[in-house]
């Protein structure tokens, strides 16, 4: 596995990459122009910008997230060509820095949802929390007030421009099923996966988080079943998964070890975290230890390991610790210690298997 660790940009990110340097193990940056309106092309002076701050740092630009989709293209609306074409451009312009792969997702109106950012563990710590109950008898206006007024960043996917205009969206997603999201994520991805093809670029969609409907959305990137359909839509490795341990670990229905076994061929990046499910359908993210959550890290991993897997892999969100003022989820410590768990799994891994593969040769010797 390749190690990745997500920043923000410049002036954008309470982490400096001369403090990602210092976690062991990692070789590139996940990134974005967050900056850049939803839709509309990146510019390739951008791009390079990014390409040379990583540089100075010794890492490589390979994987960006997210390009993210404009809701018309969501939404299958006669506009939707235009978005389209600014999409093709920005694969083209990206692959021409040598990205190798672009996480996205297809969820409407929200990317991921919590209820709360900064919610108190007993060990003095913070956590993004989900309560179940909150989002089911909550209007959307009022979250949104919570989470796009964050003081310190925009967060992503929760622009406070892109949702002024809330209202008018859920209007027109009331006439959007579950099966025309897929007609319009198909008709997406038949159009860029070629592009992709052609400029050595995989597309990897991220699950929906938390994988299940919320304020009567469709969502359809949510279990073992559909990621199926989905890779069959447009059957090419260059239309892959970002396989996310914690949107889909909200989900007990939801085996992630088997969807490694099952779709290791299509999954260029995949995201790792931990979280704590309770039987009412909360849950709180966790440090990323297996004994601390409801997730087994382990097994995840092992499962990658035994796939022969030699693709990205980022620690997902984490804890806010020792009073670190940071993007929600994105702190540094915990973050790093994350790497460190995942490493100490991964290097043990390989240890073992060498070890076994050495005293089988040594028996082999004694005859
Ligand atoms: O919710 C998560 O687990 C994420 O990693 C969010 C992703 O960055 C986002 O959905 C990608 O487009
Ligand atoms: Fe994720």
């Amino acid at each position: 596995m390749e190690m990745v660790f997500r920043w923000f940009g410049s002036g954008n990110d309470a982490v400096q990459l001369d403090q990602i340097k210092q976690i062991p193990g990692v070789e590139g940056i996940v990134w974005a122009l967050h900056d850049i309106p939803v839709g509309d092309e990146w510019p390739i002076n951008r791009i390079a910008e990014v390409k040379q701050q990583a540089d100075e740092h010794g890492f490589h630009i390979d994987v960006v997230e997210s390009v993210n989709i404009h809701e018309d293209i969501k939404l299958g609306l006669p506009t939707r060509d235009k978005y389209i074409a600014n999409y093709k451009a920005t694969i083209k312009n990206l692959a021409s820095v040598g990205v190798k792969v672009i996480c996205y997702n297809f969820m409407p109106v929200f990317d991921w949802t919590r209820t709360e950012l900064y919610k108190k563990l007993d060990d003095g710590s913070t956590a993004m929390f989900y309560e179940k109950a909150k989002v089911e008898n909550m209007d959307p206006m009022e979250l949104v007030d919570e989470i796009s007024n964050n003081p310190d960043f925009t967060i992503p996917g929760w622009e406070p421009e892109r949702l002024k205009s809330l209202a008018n969206l859920f209007g027109a997603y009331q006439k959007v099923s579950e099966e025309d999201l897929w007609n319009n994520l198909k008709y997406f991805l038949e159009e860029i996966i070629p592009v992709a093809e052609a400029n050595g670029i995989k597309m990897a969609i991220h699950p929906d988080d938390p994988p299940w409907k919320i304020f009567g959305l469709p969502r359809i990137i949510t279990s073992q079943p559909n990621i199926r359909r989905f890779l069959q839509l447009v059957d090419s490795p260059s239309n892959g998964i970002t396989l996310c341990s914690g949107s889909l670990g909200t989900d007990p229905n939801n085996d992630i070890p088997d969807m490694v076994h099952e779709f290791i061929d299509r999954i260029p990046f995949a995201h790792i975290r931990n979280l704590k499910r309770y039987d009412n359908g909360d849950f709180i993210e966790t440090s990323h230890r297996t004994k601390d959550g409801s997730v087994d890290i382990y097994e995840i991993l092992k499962a990658y390991y035994d796939n022969g897997f030699t693709g990205y892999v980022r620690p997902d969100h984490g804890r806010h610790l020792w009073n670190e003022k940071c993007r929600p989820g994105y702190g540094l410590y915990d973050r790093a210690m994350g790497i460190m768990y995942l490493w100490g799994i991964w290097d043990s891994l390989e240890r073992s298997v060498n070890e076994k593969e050495l005293a089988v040769l040594d028996k082999k010797l004694d005859y």
